[in-house]
C-alpha cells in the first residue's frame, strides 16, 4: 500500500460533506489518522457508531492539534467562530481549508483568525444533495466534480499542488478562480435555483388547503424536482443567503427582469419570444449534457449516470 498523503487528517463539522470526505478518505487510504471534531455530542456518537473516524471529540481544537490537513465543513456562519476556536491549536505548516459555499464571507470570517505559518486555502466542492447530516455523507460524492480553490495572494504554490492532490484523489477535478468570481457564478448556477425552489414550493403551500392536497397528489415531475431542492438543509441555506447577499440580490434582479419580460410575452400572446427563449435555453441544456455535466440527483435516491471520457 502507497503511503498516506498525511498523518492526520482533521475533520470539523461532520454533516453531508465532512462525512462523505471522512469516507472517501478512508477508502482511498488519503491519511493515517482521521480527526472528527463536531459542535453537538448526539452528531459525533453518530459519526463514531458509522466508524467514520479514528478519534472523536466536541472541541475541534482537540482534533485539530497535529494535524496536516484541517478541513472545515460547517454552515458558512460558522466559519469565523470556528477559525477563532481551533486557530491557537493549529500546527506550523499544515493546510486549512473548507467547503463552504461562499467564499468572499468565508474568507474575511477565517482569514484574520489564521496564525503564520499556517496555508489557509478556501475551497468549495461542487457536490451535494438535499441531504443533511453524517447519514447523508457518500464516497462517491465528489466523483467526477469540480473543486473550485479562492487562493488567497501569496499562497504557497506547494500546499495548492498537495492540497489539489488531494481532491484529485478523492475523486475531483479542480479549477481556480478569485473570490468575488466564485461568488457571483455560484449565485446564479446555485443559489438562485435553490431560492427559486425554496419560494416556489412556499407559493404552493400557502395555495388553499383543497389546491395543496390536489398539489401533493397530481404533483408533475417539474414540480417535484423544486421539492427535492426545497428539501434542502434551513440552516445551511439561510448562511448562503446571508453571506452571499450581494451577489444574489444582482442576480435576483436580473431573474426578475427577465421573468417580468417572460410574463409580458405571455399576457401579449407574444409565442415567436417565448419560443426564442426556450430554443435557447434547451441549447444550454445539451451544453451540459456534452459536457458530460448532467449528474442527476433524483429525489428518492441517488442515481448517478456515467458519462465515459468526462473527465478533462
Ligand atoms: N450540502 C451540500 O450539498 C453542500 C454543502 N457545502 C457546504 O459545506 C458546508 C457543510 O454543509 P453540509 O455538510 O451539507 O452540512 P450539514 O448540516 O450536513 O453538516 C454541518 C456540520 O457542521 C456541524 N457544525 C455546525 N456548526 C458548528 C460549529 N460551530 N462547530 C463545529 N461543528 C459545527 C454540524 O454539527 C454538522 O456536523 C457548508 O458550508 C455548505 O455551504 C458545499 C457543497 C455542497
Ligand atoms: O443538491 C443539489 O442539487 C446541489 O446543488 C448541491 C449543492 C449545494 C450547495 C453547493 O455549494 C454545492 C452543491
Amino acid at each position: 500500500m502507497t503511503s498516506p498523503m498525511f498523518e492526520r487528517i482533521a475533520l470539523v463539522g461532520i454533516g453531508l460533506i465532512g462525512s462523505s470526505l471522512a469516507r472517501v478518505i478512508r477508502r482511498e487510504g488519503l491519511a493515517r489518522h482521521i480527526a472528527i471534531a463536531t459542535r453537538s455530542k448526539s452528531t459525533l456518537k453518530r459519526a463514531e457508531e458509522l466508524g467514520l473516524g479514528d478519534s472523536y471529540t466536541t472541541e475541534a481544537k482537540e482534533a485539530v492539534r497535529d494535524a496536516d490537513l484541517v478541513i472545515v465543513s460547517v454552515p458558512v456562519g460558522s466559519s469565523g467562530e470556528v477559525a477563532a476556536e481551533i486557530a491557537p491549536a493549529l500546527k506550523k505548516g499544515a493546510i486549512l481549508t473548507d467547503v463552504g459555499s461562499t467564499k468572499a464571507s468565508v474568507i474575511a470570517q477565517m482569514q484574520p483568525h489564521v496564525p503564520d505559518g499556517v496555508h489557509f486555502i478556501p475551497g468549495h466542492p461542487l457536490a451535494g444533495t438535499e441531504k443533511s447530516g453524517p447519514d447523508a455523507g457518500f464516497a462517491d460524492l465528489f466523483d467526477n466534480r469540480w473543486c473550485i480553490f479562492t487562493p488567497l495572494p501569496g499562497t504557497d504554490p506547494e500546499a495548492l499542488e498537495k492540497l489539489s492532490e488531494f481532491w484529485r484523489r478523492c475523486g475531483s477535478n479542480i479549477d481556480t478562480m478569485d473570490p468575488q468570481h466564485h461568488d457571483m457564478t455560484l449565485a446564479i448556477v446555485s443559489h438562485l435555483p435553490h431560492i427559486i425552489a425554496y419560494n416556489i414550493v412556499g407559493t404552493a403551500d400557502d395555495l388553499e388547503s383543497v389546491t395543496k392536497t390536489e398539489v401533493i397528489k397530481y404533483s408533475a415531475s417539474g414540480f417535484r424536482d423544486f421539492t427535492r431542492l426545497a428539501a434542502s438543509d434551513p440552516t445551511m441555506w439561510r448562511d448562503v443567503c446571508l453571506h452571499n447577499k450581494d451577489a444574489i440580490l444582482e442576480m435576483l434582479a436580473r431573474f426578475s427582469e427577465d421573468l417580468a419580460s417572460l410574463q409580458r410575452a405571455i399576457r401579449w400572446g407574444d409565442g415567436e419570444k417565448l419560443f426564442d427563449l426556450f430554443t435557447r435555453t434547451r441549447a444550454i441544456r445539451r451544453s451540459i449534457i456534452e459536457a458530460g455535466q448532467d449528474i442527476d440527483v433524483p429525489d428518492f435516491g441517488r442515481q448517478v449516470v456515467e458519462h465515459p471520457g468526462a473527465k478533462p
